[in-house]
């Protein structure tokens, strides 16, 4: 049973999710989940490891299906549609709802192409309107003035923290409505943690955020909402200072102090 606070209830909802379940062949990842991701907010996901974070983000655009024996039942309406009915266009689904993973994951091509690449699947732009979109999602993932002079350049070659941008520049750069970020920090220095960090809270202007982090000050830094999750259920949702200044429930408040876990 879920507790949720009352402030919840009066927001858009970018994604509406009931009862739903997930399983990996006979296990269980996820029980009976209840929640709205609201537009225009970040909602992190914490919860020890294990607890069905990273399977509940890929429900969101049905990452899931590209794996055997994975299944989910209950119902995750965006846009109107129930994603996880069949005959849904999973391409359209994946550019409306991107994802950005915990290791970086340039591909093997210039970083001019890294963005480019994914525009060309969904739209036929002229060269000039294509540059500029490329400048636009460099821009957007405040990369545009560290790689400017080296778009030719493999994308490899960058740092870890700038092929982390590139890789939120890339899910940018086809116009998503809500991102996906599955723990984008956490192969990262520092100082491009930080970074990141201040691009969540830019991006979440245009965007719906959903992040996975295993770094408390993380969610508190960045996130509007909090998600406490535990062995597959929803434990706590709700506005992410009321979670970490007063949790409804005690498992909550031992995890986010450290005592659990
Ligand atoms: N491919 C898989 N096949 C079978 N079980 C899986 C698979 N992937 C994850 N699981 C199980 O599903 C449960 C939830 O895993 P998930 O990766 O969603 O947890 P998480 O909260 O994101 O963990 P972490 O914080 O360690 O990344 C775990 O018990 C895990 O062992």
């Amino acid at each position: 049973m879920t507790t949720q606070t009352s402030a919840t209830a009066d927001k858009k909802s970018t994604i509406e999710i009931s009862q739903l379940n997930f399983y990996y062949g006979g296990f269980q990842g996820l029980k009976n989940i209840n929640m709205n991701i609201f537009e225009g907010k970040v909602t992190a996901f914490i919860g020890p490891s294990g607890c069905g974070k990273s399977t509940l983000l890929r429900t969101f655009n049905r990452m899931y299906d590209l794996y055997p024996g994975q299944r989910a039942e209950g119902k995750i309406m965006y846009a109107g549609k129930n994603i996880l009915e069949p005959g849904q266009d999973l391409n359209m689904l994946r550019a409306k709802v991107g994802m950005v993973f915990q290791k970086p994951t340039p591909f093997p091509m210039s970083v001019y192409d890294n963005i480019a690449f994914g525009i060309r699947l969904y739209e036929n732009l002229p060269k000039g309107e294509m540059d500029e979109r490329v400048e636009w999602a460099l821009n957007k993932a405040a990369l545009w003035g560290e790689v400017k002079d080296k778009l030719n350049k493999s994308g490899l070659s960058l740092s870890g923290g700038q092929q982390q941008r590139l890789c939120i520049a890339r899910g940018v750069a086809v116009k998503p409505e809500v991102l996906l970020l599955d723990e984008p920090t956490s192969a990262l220095d520092p100082i491009s943690t930080a970074k990141v960090e201040e691009l969540i809270g830019e991006l979440k202007n245009d965007y719906t955020i959903a992040i996975v982090t295993h770094n408390m000050q993380q969610a508190a830094r960045c996130s509007d909402y909090t998600a406490y999750m535990y062995l597959g259920e929803l434990m706590e949702f709700g506005e992410t200072d009321q979670i970490f200044m007063n949790p409804a429930r005690k498992e909550t408040q031992d995890y986010i102090t450290g005592r659990f876990g």
